[in-house]
């Protein structure tokens, strides 16, 4: 990775930039097909703290039009989970076609969400378990598509991955239960079908165990950011069947018993 100042490279050739250019400005001129996904970049660029690249998130995020989710995960039960608003722009409903344009890597991911039915906005007093839980209405099945802003996923310092939306590319959210409460989402069976044939059959949730922790900590999460989680958003609870990439032009399918199956086209 290069580290001078104003300098990132695309496919090995070095591109200068001015040396004020900041990291949400370069995430936007690469999202708007101004500047080319980078293969390094500057090493100034690289947000110091979470709290830095959370505040990238932020700027960046008020180009992309109104909240309509967010995805949370965590490396392990007792980890400090991470997350990235989701946008309407990047949310599809079962059956959908994802547009070819909406991503240039499609890291397919069979993961579990919640739909908020009443929202949790910013307030003095920490949300409480049962309030976070009370406001549940539904839990669906949810492929996440991972992307990146980046030359490739995954190839750079974790926090500038975390500033570009966590590598969000788009969520497709499956029909919702309302029974999620005897959903054990530990222990659920997930069959992930790429054009059909089955690409991952697993049981035992992800990494992060017990997703309701990390929807009760997102719930304060948003909240310190002034954001909190807006009636009707549904919050993705990271991959129980890890990345899949998947070329364009692909049918995906993820089904979990106690949910049933969401699928989608990739285009
Ligand atoms: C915050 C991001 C988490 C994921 O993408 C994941 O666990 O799948």
């Amino acid at each position: 990775m290069c580290h001078r100042a104003g300098v990132m490279t695309v496919s090995g050739d070095p591109i200068f930039m001015p040396a004020s250019t900041s990291l949400p400005e370069l995430l936007l001129a690469i999202r708007r097909g101004q500047l080319p996904p980078p293969a390094s970049v500057d090493g100034a660029l690289v947000p110091a703290t979470e709290a830095a690249a959370y505040a990238v998130q932020d700027t960046v995020g008020r180009s992309l039009g109104p909240v309509g989710g967010w995805k949370v995960g965590a490396s392990s039960p007792d980890a400090e989970p991470a997350c990235a608003p989701i946008h309407t722009a990047t949310i599809f409903s079962d059956g959908a076609t994802v547009p070819a344009d909406t991503c240039r890597h499609l890291g397919v991911e069979a993961e579990i969400g919640y739909r908020f039915a009443r929202a949790l906005p910013p307030r003095a007093a920490p949300w409480t378990r049962d309030e976070v839980l009370d406001a549940i209405g539904t839990a669906h099945p949810v492929i996440e598509i991972l992307d990146t802003r980046f030359a490739r996923p995954g190839s750079l310092h974790k926090l500038l991955h975390a500033a570009d939306q966590q590598s969000h590319g788009a969520m497709i959210v499956g029909p919702g239960t309302t029974a999620w409460r005897t959903l054990d989402p530990v222990r659920e069976r997930v069959v992930l079908r790429i054009n059909g044939k089955v690409a991952v059959d697993h049981i035992g949730g992800n990494a992060a165990g017990d997703p309701l922790r990390m929807l009760v900590w997102l719930a304060n999460h948003a909240a310190r950011r002034g954001m909190g989680i807006g009636a009707g958003c549904v919050v993705t609870t990271g991959s129980t069947t890890g990345t899949i990439f998947v070329a364009h032009g692909t049918d995906v399918e993820a089904s979990f018993p106690a949910l049933g199956p969401v699928r989608a086209h990739l285009a």
